[in-house]
């Protein structure tokens, strides 16, 4: 850890949505010190840059620098002095932003000269003139540069440069996309370094320059290192701005303010993987110690008597709320119809739904302070004397995660006894633990989310894949703890008609769409259920068909399962069982998994599971 004091945050007003005001204001009230202004944002915007500076000022932030200046170094004539004078034109805008540093990205153009000398000698000139002015120029390879492309190659035009107000800016995006090493930043002088970017990315193949424009995201959000960069560039002696800048499709879009608000999120974490910042240390996830459901009283009925179905038991009764707990083996589901609550305000917006997810955790004291050091909001449940005050936070959507680790004295800080009359123990039927929970999200926030469970809960983003829906695509990628105690598919779907576009949309929001429950006997389960009531979803014949060509699986086994309706896939090298529910209120549904080893989810299960759910 170096001890320093904080870095000024700040932000690329190409990262946000709206005009160049909204954007302002976003990266303010999500507590940035500073704005890179893009120039695009300054040129489509009413205001002169004095105003700018002014609105900026007023809100606190600091102008870090001006973006980009294009197709500058190695140009033949006449471009050549066109661009010293174009380099004049743009000082007075710099001046009147007050802002003393330029961006130059390295040129693209076809016609941009080879010549490292000549780049050197017009970089030298520019920032002769930008230091009569006491302005600084910083230079910048962009990964598909025409001739300059990797910072060591920056940095030796700067070198042979030789001026004070020149600068070498570096970019994690241009670095880490083409595999380039980053270790040897930690060797320049830091006062060489006028400025750092920092972007991350989804492993993608394609052209680097769409990749770039289109598929940045923030640190944390991506699959490069962009810690173990920001770790490097310290090593220099860097102390300037550390700035995001994203060109993200997704993020143009979306709300500014709550993407600022993950924009610095993410710029916490990347600070903390780099030790420049101190961060309480992750709690262990050791699984789902509840699930509550939003319900009013007839909904609670018929809720209840689904869940009969599928073996649980109403088991306590909350001793001041209108709150029931059913129970099978170590699963725990609140149904709460609580008027005066957050699950009333969730069922108003929502209707019967998954309103709260809580959390296991080894220490809720530090999950909380861990959560409050990277902007989560808190909440606070009311609640009548002597009950126990349970942690909460909001996740990226609002939905409600509650903190329970184990008390003083070694028992877990959730105790039922304490809130509720207890009317039975819990019964063991078939089901015995929580496997999963599987989320449904409005378009555009995968990001959001991925970034939520990996920053405040240390969950692992495992590969995204695509399932297909009868009505469209749906993207699924699983968050996973380390040792795998917590599991949280995200689905998203482009898509408004696919299962997963039809929940976010019919039910105003994210939410979860299904609960996956393990057991050790998977007939066994359909057989119980069955019996209680419940309605398995169908599979088609046509399925065990081709699960017999793929697997070669024996003919009694294919006539269990057909009979079961239950459904089968191997990875890992093990074997894994599934059924469905059918969906509850055409809402949420519920799966009974066995894993003989497998790790998955029965991805190429997920279609034909999604094709028998839009029959009906
Ligand atoms: O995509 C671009 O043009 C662009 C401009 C400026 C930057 O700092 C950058 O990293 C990319
Ligand atoms: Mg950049």
């Amino acid at each position: 850890m170096l001890n320093l004091p904080r870095l000024p945050r700040s932000i690329a007003t190409v990262c946000l949505s709206g005009h160049l005001l909204d954007k302002l204001e976003a990266a303010a009230a999500a507590g940035f010190d500073g704005v890179e202004i893009f120039e695009n944002d300054l040129l489509t915007y009413e205001g002169s840059p004095a105003e700018i500076r002014r609105l900026a000022e007023d809100l606190g932030l600091a102008i870090t620098i001006f973006q980009p200046f294009r197709d500058f170094e190695a140009m033949p004539e006449p471009q050549r002095a066109r661009n010293m004078d174009r380099a004049e034109r743009k000082f007075d805008v710099m001046q009147a932003l007050g802002t003393d540093l330029v961006l130059v990205c390295s040129n693209t153009q076809e016609v941009a000269i080879d010549d490292d000398a000549r780049a050197a000698a017009d970089l030298a000139e520019m920032a002769e003139r930008a230091a009569k002015r006491g302005l600084r120029v910083g230079y910048e390879a962009l990964a598909w540069g025409r001739n300059v492309s990797r910072w060591k190659h920056a940095w030796k035009i700067v070198q042979m440069a030789g001026h004070d107000s020149l600068g070498l800016i570096v970019d994690s995006f241009h670095t880490l996309s083409l595999g380039d090493e980053h270790a040897g930043i930690a060797e320049l002088p830091g006062e060489k370094i006028f400025f750092v970017q920092l972007a991350d990315a989804p492993r993608l193949s394609m052209d680097v320059l769409s990749w770039s424009r289109h598929f940045r995201n923030y640190p944390g959000q991506g699959d490069l290192d962009v810690g173990g960069f920001l770790g490097s560039v310290m090593k220099s002696g860097y102390r300037g701005p550390i700035s995001l800048e994203v060109f993200n499709d997704d993020f143009r879009e979306a709300p500014a303010r709550l993407n600022a608000r993950d924009a610095l999120r993410s710029l916490i974490l990347a600070e903390s993987q780099a030790g420049v910042a101190e961060l309480p240390a992750l709690a262990k996830c050791e699984g789902v110690a509840f699930l509550e459901f939003a319900v009013d009283v007839a909904a609670r009925t018929r809720l209840g008597g689904f869940l009969e179905t599928l073996g649980f038991r109403l088991c306590g009764r909350h001793r001041s709320k209108d709150v029931l707990l059913y129970r099978q083996g170590g699963i725990n589901l609140v149904l709460n119809a609580e008027q005066d609550s957050a699950a009333a305000e969730h069922f108003q917006l929502h209707g019967p739904s998954v309103c709260a997810m809580a959390l296991k955790v080894d220490d809720a004291a530090r999950a909380l302070a861990r959560a409050r050091a990277l902007q989560c909001s808190e909440w606070q449940e009311h609640r009548g004397v002597d009950e126990k005050a349970l942690p909460g936070i909001r996740a990226t959507d609002g939905t409600l995660i509650l903190l329970i680790g184990p008390d003083g004295d070694g028992d877990s800080s959730l105790s039922w006894q304490n809130d509720f009359h207890m009317l039975e123990d819990a019964p063991e039927g078939p089901l015995a633990q929580i496997d999963h929970v599987a989320q449904a999200l409005p378009t555009g926030s995968m990001d959001s989310f991925v970034l939520f469970w990996r920053a405040v809960f240390g969950l692992e983003p495992q590969q995204a894949f695509e399932i297909a829906d009868p009505q469209g695509l749906i993207r699924s990628r699983a968050m996973i703890s380390p040792d795998g105690a917590l599991r949280l598919p995200l689905n998203i779907s482009e898509s408004r008609k696919t299962s997963t576009g039809r929940f976010v949309t019919a039910f105003a929001g994210a939410g979860v769409h299904h609960v996956a429950f393990d057991t050790q006997d998977i007939f066994a389960a359909v057989q119980d259920f069955r019996a209680k009531g419940l309605r398995t979803l169908q599979i088609p014949p046509n399925y065990y068909d081709d699960l017999g060509a793929r697997w070669g699986l024996e003919d009694d086994m294919l006539a269990r399962l057909r009979e079961h309706d239950v459904l089968y896939d191997r990875d890992a090298g093990g074997e894994l069982f599934q059924f469905y529910s059918h969906a509850f209120d055409s809402r949420f549904f519920f799966e009974v998994i066995e894993r003989r080893g497998a790790q998955g989810f029965g991805a190429a299960n997920a279609s034909v599971r999604m094709a028998a759910q839009a029959r009906g």
